[in-house]
Order: structure tokens, then sequence, then C-alpha cells
């Protein structure tokens, strides 16, 4: 059974083997992220090709053999070969998190459809049944979120920090945590004065 994380990949150690269309769009995010990206490929796809040329990943030009094994924490076999990602997955280190991009059974974890909104990421899975229908799910939710998602939770993080570090005790944090997130109160629109007096009132 796999279960959502979100996984902090800045500094991870990626090696990918190969460079076509899927290794771009599973990369992209990886190197957004700023992981420690290792391609291997003979050619790039023009994606891949420029944030090669951009020095956001690096790139060992090569055909990769079977027998070979690698030495990161993440290993992503991106081939169009299933014999060539199967006999390297063979070879995995045991502490080795590995993708193989076709086969779902045996990679270590998924890539879900997206959605961010600000600090608000919402991910979709089909558990592979349709990805074309979590990508058409993930349009429909975008139109349904409330335009005011980001502004809200911009406003929520400032209050949320200011709230823990007062001098409060834990019930009084709490309640003024659940007042902050009701839709009445998000909506005054003199809330940041409305919150601070809040603050004050609490101490
Ligand atoms: C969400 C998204 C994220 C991303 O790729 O970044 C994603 N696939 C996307 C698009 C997409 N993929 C495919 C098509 C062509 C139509 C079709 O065939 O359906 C399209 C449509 C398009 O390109 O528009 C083909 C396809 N996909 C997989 C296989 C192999 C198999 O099923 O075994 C094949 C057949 C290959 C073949 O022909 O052999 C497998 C997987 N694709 C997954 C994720 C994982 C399951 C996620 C889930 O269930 O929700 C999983 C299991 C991989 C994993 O992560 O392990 C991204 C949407 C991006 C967005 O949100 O905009
Ligand atoms: N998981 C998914 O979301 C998904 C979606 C669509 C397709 N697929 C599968 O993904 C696979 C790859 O698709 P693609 O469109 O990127 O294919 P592609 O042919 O465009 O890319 C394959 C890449 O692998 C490289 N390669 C081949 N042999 C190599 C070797 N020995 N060493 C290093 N690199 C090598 C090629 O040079 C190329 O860069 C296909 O088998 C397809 O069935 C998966």
């Amino acid at each position: 059974m796999r279960i959502p994380i979100l996984f902090e990949i800045k500094n991870k150690t990626v090696i990918a083997v190969g460079g076509g269309a899927i290794a771009a769009r599973k990369i992209m995010p990886l190197s957004e992220a700023h992981a420690e990206i290792t391609l291997i490929a003979p050619e790039l796809h023009p994606d891949l090709q420029s944030l090669y040329e951009n020095g956001e990943i690096k790139w060992q030009q090569r055909m990769v053999q079977e027998g070979e094994q690698f030495d990161s924490s993440i290993l992503l076999l991106m081939t169009e070969k299933e014999e060539l990602n199967q006999s390297l997955y063979e070879n995995k280190r045991p502490e080795q998190l590995v993708y193989i991009v076709n086969d779902a059974q045996k990679s270590d974890f998924h890539f879900p459809a997206v959605l961010k909104k600000g600090q608000l990421t919402i991910a979709l899975s089909t558990n592979g049944a349709s990805p074309i229908y979590a990508k058409r799910l993930k349009k429909q939710l975008e139109k349904h979120l409330p335009v005011e998602v980001e502004e809200d939770l911009a406003f929520l993080d400032q209050a949320r920090k200011s709230i823990l570090a007062y001098p409060l005790t834990a019930k009084q944090k709490k309640q003024l945590l659940q007042r902050i997130t009701t839709e009445d109160f998000l909506r005054r629109e003199n809330r940041q004065q409305l919150f601070e007096a809040m603050l004050e009132e609490a101490e």
C-alpha cells in the first residue's frame, strides 16, 4: 500500500538513467525542488538540455550497461528498454529508493498529479488506473478552489507563528487558531488589526 508523503528532496542525490520526454516530465519538479541530479543518457530531451545548460543538472553523456550500480539516495530508471531498467533495478543498493518508469508495481514511489496554489499542495493519484483522469480532475479542482486560498494561507501562516510564539496557555492558543480560521473571521476586511487586538486581549 502507498501513502502520500511530502518529501524534502533538496540536496538529496538523484541518479536518472534515460533522458526522453517522460524523464523530462519527472525530473522537472525534482530540479525545481533543488535535488542534486545526475542524468545519464546519450542524448537529452530539449527541456533537460536547458536544465543542463543552466547548470541545474549534471549530465554523463553515455549509454548505461546492464550490471552497473549507482551510488545515490534515489535512482530513476527511465529508459524505454524494459529489460535494462529491470536489470538495473536488480542491482540497486539496499537503501536506495528506486522509480521505474514502466513498472509502477516495483517502484518505491509514484509521481502524482500536483496542484499548487501558494502554500497549498494537492496531490492526486488514481493508483495508475488513469493518469489522464487524474489530470482532468486536477483541472476541475483548480476551478473550484476559493480564490482567496493563497492570501488566506499567507495570513494564517504569519498569524499562527505569532500565536505559537506568544505567552499563552495551550488551550488559549488552540482557541485562537480555531477562531482565525473561521470563514467569518477570514472575510473581515480588517482581519489583521482584529487579530492583533485578539492576541493582546488573550494575554
Ligand atoms: C499524473 C502524472 C504525473 C507525471 O507524470 O508527472 C502521471 N502521468 C501523467 C500523464 C500521463 N501518463 C500517461 C499518459 C498518456 C495516456 C495514458 O496512457 O493514460 C499521460 C497523459 C499526458 O501525458 O497528458 C501514460 C502512462 N502513465 C503511466 C503509464 C505506465 C503504466 O500505467 O504502467 C503510462 C502508459 C505508458 C505506455 O504507453 O506504455 C504511469 C504513471 N503515470 C503517473 C503519473 C503515475 C500514476 C498516477 C495516477 O494514477 O494518477 C504512474 C503510475 C507513474 C508513476 O509515478 O509511477 C501525469 C499527469 C500530469 C499532470 O497532472 O498534468
Ligand atoms: N510512468 C509514466 O508516466 C509513463 C508515461 C508514458 C510512457 N512511459 C514509459 O516510459 C518509457 C520512456 O518513455 P519516453 O517517451 O521518455 O521514451 P524515449 O525513447 O523518448 O526516451 C528514452 C531515453 O532513454 C535513453 N536510453 C536508452 N538506452 C539507454 C541506455 N542504455 N543508457 C542510458 N540511456 C538510455 C534514450 O537515449 C532516451 O533518452 C517508455 O517505455 C514508456 O512506455 C511511462
